[in-house]
């Protein structure tokens, strides 16, 4: 006789889909893991819209749970960057988050810092604009793994450098973090590398917490 099984239908429908840009596997390009080799999954759509973004995370394609996690166990790499667009403010990420710790994989997470990360996240790295600097002045931090701020010349020009690193120290207050970088801009090909030197420079010197660079290496090694 034949039977339905309603559970596994009713599971299948309830399957959350998920706004995937790409999967790819590469090195870890920025930060305090660079050169980890890493799945990266990119998911759609970002709660901000910076000028210079150099991602298009309007650009995706809805795929279910299982295609996710399918897509990503093709490649044997431990390591798993959620990045975007902005990974937080998606619908059910914490079910992805879920799924791959059930699966033993190390989640590390991008974020722009302006929502709270999922819950089960191992390593969080939090990039605060200052392009939006007001709405990161009302914002409520928390503790991260790594904090890298782009030193956004473009922004700057309204401003001054001095403002930028009064911005850059609260938001080292603001997000605690065991790890704090500076990255240059790229804008059209080039990097505004001494201007981003110059400023770790001057933070050092006040002493009020270490900064290190951070280079968008990826881009520089000519890897994805
Ligand atoms: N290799 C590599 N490392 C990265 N780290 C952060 C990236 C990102 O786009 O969020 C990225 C990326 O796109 N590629
Ligand atoms: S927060 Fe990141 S992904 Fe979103 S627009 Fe800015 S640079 Fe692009
Ligand atoms: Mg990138």
């Amino acid at each position: 006789m034949k039977t339905i099984n309603i559970k596994s239908l009713s599971d299948a429908s309830d399957e959350p889909q998920f706004r995937i840009v790409e999967i790819f596997k590469s090195l870890q390009g920025e930060g305090y893991n660079t050169g980890m080799p890493s799945v990266f999954v990119r998911l759609g759509r970002c709660n901000l819209s910076c000028e210079w973004c150099d991602t298009n995370y309007e650009e995706f394609e809805y795929k279910p749970l299982s295609r996710v996690l399918a897509a990503v166990g093709a490649f044997d790499v431990r390591n798993i960057i959620l990045t975007g667009g902005e990974p937080s403010v998606h619908p059910r990420v914490e079910e992805l988050v879920a799924a791959f710790k059930a699966r033993g994989y190390f989640m590390c997470i991008e974020s722009n810092g302006l929502a709270r990360v999922p819950v089960g996240i191992d390593f969080i790295a939090i990039s605060p604009k200052y392009c939006y600097k007001e709405r990161y002045e009302q914002a409520v931090g928390f503790d991260v793994d790594e904090l890298r701020i782009v030193v956004d010349s473009v922004a700057m020009l309204s401003h001054s450098i001095d403002d930028f690193m009064s911005w850059a120290e609260a938001m080292a207050s603001k997000f605690p973090a065991k790890h704090r970088f500076l990255s240059p801009l790229e804008l059209e090909g080039q990097m505004n590398i001494l201007q981003t030197i110059e400023t770790i420079g001057k933070l050092n010197a006040k002493g009020k917490q270490r900064w290190a660079l951070s280079l968008q290496t990826h881009k520089l090694a000519g890897i994805e």
